[in-house]
């Protein structure tokens, strides 16, 4: 098998995605519980291993052999608990950001690949930039800076209560009180030093966005750069795009220089104070009647009980960079569910006015085989009164006032940029009508009333079958379409020999389908999806442009023998005589309506001609 047709590894792992998938979201809480109770273990066992060297010292002091003994075994056990007990915390925090993430992404994915949703960010929102970066990159980093941050959030508190606590008993208040104080300076100074940076985070993962995008692009136009010499040029643009993330990112690494000197500092700045901790009460005299031995135990004691004090705020006073970062990626997420929400507040709906039937459940593997017409009559979809408008704001079209009906095939003609496609994007909802309102029949399988064939078909994600069954991905329902089915609706459109090239129906490609089959097979593959579903109504859009003029013909009659009434988009005057009426556009805004005769193309010729000719 050639190289391009090789499996893409993912497909190994489909079962496990597939299991997954089904699984309750569930939420954190558990895991926070299970965090908060492996924490509390882990620090007993950290505290008794910080009580190591001040009983080693009573020991050693007083030469106590056997108590020697007794103290190597405790500590042992005490550096075996605390080891696992950190290893077991850290476990945890990476599954609390495992879950974090699958909560958070699958969060926002149902809100923004929803309906329409997703065609209005991209082409009406399009301040909004790179969603998709903000998806799968900046809910990883949040999550993963969330759970660090968050495990050292909720226990250092109550440690630092109970450290207080102990540090008092030892040198009175003066002791916790200092400690305070540098704790109050320490977050004083890093936060003045962190706001700049939250902004500059943001603004690299902006410019981090736009740069991946551009590589993901040339991927995609990798023939079309490479026939038109455009290496060079595309090279200058990543290395453009590279600098300029790579500008914001040294302006980072600099503003982080005097934070991380401020946290460095305070942390060995933390050890000293610790000794002066200590000092307090060994030289206002405390400790003075106390055996040598007694007393080594006790500053040893001390020395860790503050030192800890002191580190647990450096950890507080250190996790800083983590929240500047972490807020960077808040403000990203929230802005793009922000866009989301003004969406789904403006989102209008295409008027409805039959309801056919149209579940899921009523397909099955036979759908295809009956090669019967849909069942359905006297359907049609109205524009009343529609004004179509660009996102940008251009009037394309006034007023427009038509009915398709079902089984009369409507051909859409005008010059470039008239509006053609436009009318297209209104009446399937994908744009607004200004004014007006669009009558569209209504079934829960939109692939039932109206399939969409492009110039350049969308061939998804997915395997042979996939293309064929798609929007249904048969990793959901495998047996939807069955290889029977598939190879007779192969033969129906001429590509039969693809079952050899994708090795069979099921192994699932990227973008390699692009480089395994020619625009034209890719024309004709939609057309298979096209007869699988049979709809009511089919909207070409220049789709047959790639085909020759046999099977373009063909593909008219079979539609025609299965009920499918065809709604084209094209400059080829060749298709009006597949059409029973036209829609013509002067690229003025205004439009002109004719039926065809099926005799008579050369009278409606003359009419298009006529109707264009600019009034002088
Ligand atoms: N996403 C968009 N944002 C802004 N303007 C747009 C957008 N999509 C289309 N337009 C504009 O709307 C106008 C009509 O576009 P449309 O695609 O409907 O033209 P068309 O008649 O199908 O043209 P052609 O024959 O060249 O395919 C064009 O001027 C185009 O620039």
């Amino acid at each position: 098998m050639p190289r391009f047709c090789e499996p893409l590894s993912i497909q190994d792992g489909s079962t496990t995605v597939e299991g997954d998938l089904k699984k309750p979201e569930g939420n954190v809480i558990w895991l926070w519980l299970t965090f908060m109770v492996v924490s509390f273990i882990k620090e007993i066992a950290v505290y008794y291993v910080g009580t190591i060297p001040s009983r080693f010292y009573g020991v050693f002091v007083g030469r106590d052999w056997d108590g020697f003994k007794i103290v190597l075994v405790l500590a042992l056990l005490f550096v075996i608990a605390a080891g696992v007990g950190r290893s077991l915390v850290q476990f945890i925090n990476g599954l609390f950001a495992l879950k974090t993430r699958r909560i958070l992404t699958r969060y926002i994915q149902t809100r923004y690949v929803n309906g329409k949703t997703l065609y209005r960010l991209l082409v009406w929102q399009p301040e909004i930039d790179n969603p998709d970066q903000r998806i799968t990159q900046d809910t990883s980093n949040f999550s993963t800076k969330l759970a660090l941050i968050l495990s050292e959030v909720i226990i250092t508190p109550i440690l630092i209560i109970y450290y207080t606590y102990k540090c008092f008993v030892i040198s009175g208040y003066l002791g916790p009180m200092l400690i305070y104080i540098y704790f109050v300076v320490g977050t004083v100074c890093s936060r003045f030093l962190i706001s700049p940076i939250v902004e500059l985070v943001f603004l690299k993962e902006q410019q981090e966005g736009y740069f991946r995008f551009l590589h993901a692009r040339i991927r995609n136009y990798v023939e079309s750069i490479a026939f038109s010499w455009g290496e060079k040029g595309e090279r200058t643009r990543l290395d453009e795009l590279l600098m300029r993330v790579l500008g914001y990112q040294k302006k980072i690494v600099y503003k982080e220089l005097p934070l991380q000197t401020v946290t460095e500092a305070f942390g060995y700045f933390g050890s000293v104070l610790s000794y002066v901790v200590i000092a307090i009460p060994l030289f206002s005299g405390k400790y003075d009647d106390l055996p040598t031995d007694e007393l080594s135990a006790i500053i040893a004691l001390n020395a860790f009980l503050s030192i800890y004090l002191v580190y647990l705020f450096t950890v507080i006073v250190q996790r800083a960079s983590d929240i500047s970062d972490l807020a960077g990626y808040t403000a990203r997420i929230g802005q793009l569910l922000e866009a989301i929400d003004d969406i789904e507040n403006r989102l209008e709906h295409v008027e409805t006015v039959h309801d056919i039937d149209g579940s899921l459940e009523n397909i099955d593997s036979d759908f295809l085989l009956d090669q019967q017409p849909n069942a359905y009559t006297e359907l049609s979809i109205s524009f009343d009164r529609v004004t179509i408008k660009s996102p940008a704001g251009k009037t394309l079209l006034t007023d427009l006032r038509f009915t398709i009906e079902q089984n009369k095939n409507v051909i859409i003609l005008g010059p470039n940029g008239s509006g053609k496609t436009s009318i297209l994007r209104t009446m399937s909802g994908l744009w607004p009508a200004c004014e007006g309102a669009v009558n569209l029949p209504h079934a829960t399988v939109k692939q039932k009333v109206l399939v969409y064939l492009p110039q350049t078909p969308y061939l998804t994600y997915g395997s042979l079958r996939d293309q064929i069954t798609y929007p249904v991905v048969n990793s959901l329902r495998s047996s939807f379409i069955t290889d029977e089915a598939i190879r007779t609706i192969l033969s129906k459109v001429g590509l039969v020999h693809i079952e050899k090239i994708c090795g069979d129906f099921d192994t699932v490609y990227g973008q390699e389908w692009n480089t395994m089959l020619s625009p034209g097979e890719q024309q004709k593959l939609a057309f298979a999806r096209l007869f699988y579903w049979r709809p009511v109504f089919a909207a070409f859009d220049e789709a047959t442009s790639s085909l020759d003029s046999a099977l373009e013909s063909q593909f008219f009659v079979t539609c025609k023998s299965l009920g499918i009434t065809c709604i084209t988009v094209s400059h080829n005057r060749n298709l009006l005589k597949y059409h029973d009426q036209v829609l013509l556009l002067d690229g003025r805004g205004h439009y002109a309506t004719s039926d065809i005769d099926i005799d008579g193309t050369e009278d409606i010729e003359r009419w298009i001609d006529q109707t264009l000719r600019p009034s002088s």
